[in-house]
């Protein structure tokens, strides 16, 4: 479904990513891991068009250059790590905006776009907050907000970056639960990014590892979230413990 090879990024002349290839099957879910700075997020902007870049990616066998605007946001929804949140726009009319493809130019949304709004509210534990301005909710409830826009696009690819670093841990479960579900049932493909790797590890069929604008590992959780990988590029001391749900990853303090 996503097909990204020897993809190079450069801001301001200088190179970020540097030939990433990788692969993401239709209805799977891969999960980019990796340090700050690494080029995670650059990498996901660029899967969603947001980014010129070198190389080649193509979404479900077409180039992404040759997508137009409204066919590229059917295939694909973006959840960003900071999205732009407009002042004083309520929560359904931000969540509506996800509708967009769906609506004719200069035309008004259908109940059957009201309906999948208000389905995607009710899913996230939202549809309390319809009426209320996207700029008072707190850091959790507008994350949820953002997922929610991105859900009612019902596109065929999700691209997740950080999706749940304001979340409390009920609130993780319930959103990669739904993301999960829509994948499981739906054929959704996600491509996420996420800095909690046991979570990471738990969801994801296969993680990436992304170190300096490159891929240092890339496979099932178990062969990726080792010690000594994660040492090596974290620069952190961590405990990996298997379990029966996959690997989980305990960091432990410097000696005192
Ligand atoms: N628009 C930009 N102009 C210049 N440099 C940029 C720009 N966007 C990103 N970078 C740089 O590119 C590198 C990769 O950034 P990116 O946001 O992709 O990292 P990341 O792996 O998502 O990091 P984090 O885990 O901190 O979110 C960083 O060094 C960042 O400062």
């Amino acid at each position: 479904m996503i097909a990204i090879d020897g993809v190079h990024v450069a801001f301001d002349g200088t190179e970020i990513l540097h030939g990433v290839d990788l692969t993401v099957a239709a209805g799977s879910w891969v999960t980019i891991i990796g340090p700050n700075g690494a080029g995670k997020s650059t990498l996901l902007r660029a899967v969603g068009g947001l980014l010129p870049f070198a190389g080649s990616i193509t979404l479900a066998g077409t180039p992404l250059a040759r997508l137009r605007r409204r066919e590229r946001a059917r295939l694909v929804a973006t959840v960003p790590q900071t999205p732009v949140v407009p002042p004083g726009m309520s929560v359904l009319d931000y969540v509506l905006l996800g509708r967009t493809p769906f609506i004719p130019t200069l035309g008004r949304e259908s109940a059957r776009d009201l309906a999948a709004v208000f389905g995607v509210l009710e899913r996230l534990d939202l549809h309390g907050f319809a009426g209320r301005a996207l700029d008072t909710l707190s850091g959790g409830e507008r994350q949820r907000a953002f997922l929610a826009r991105a859900l009612a696009q019902e596109a065929t690819i999700l691209l997740l970056d950080e999706p749940t670093s304001a979340l409390d841990i009920g609130h993780q479960q319930e959103v990669l639960d739904l993301v999960d579900e829509l994948r499981r049932d739906h054929g959704l493909t996600v491509l996420a990014t996420m800095h909690d790797l046991s979570i990471a590890g738990e969801y994801a069929e296969r993680l990436v590892l992304l170190a300096g604008g490159r891929v240092a590992a890339a496979g099932p959780p178990r062969e990726v979230l080792t010690e000594q990988l994660l040492a090596d590029h974290y620069h952190a001391r961590v405990r990996v413990i298997d379990t029966p749900d996959g690997p989980l990853i305990a960091p432990i303090r410097a000696a005192h």
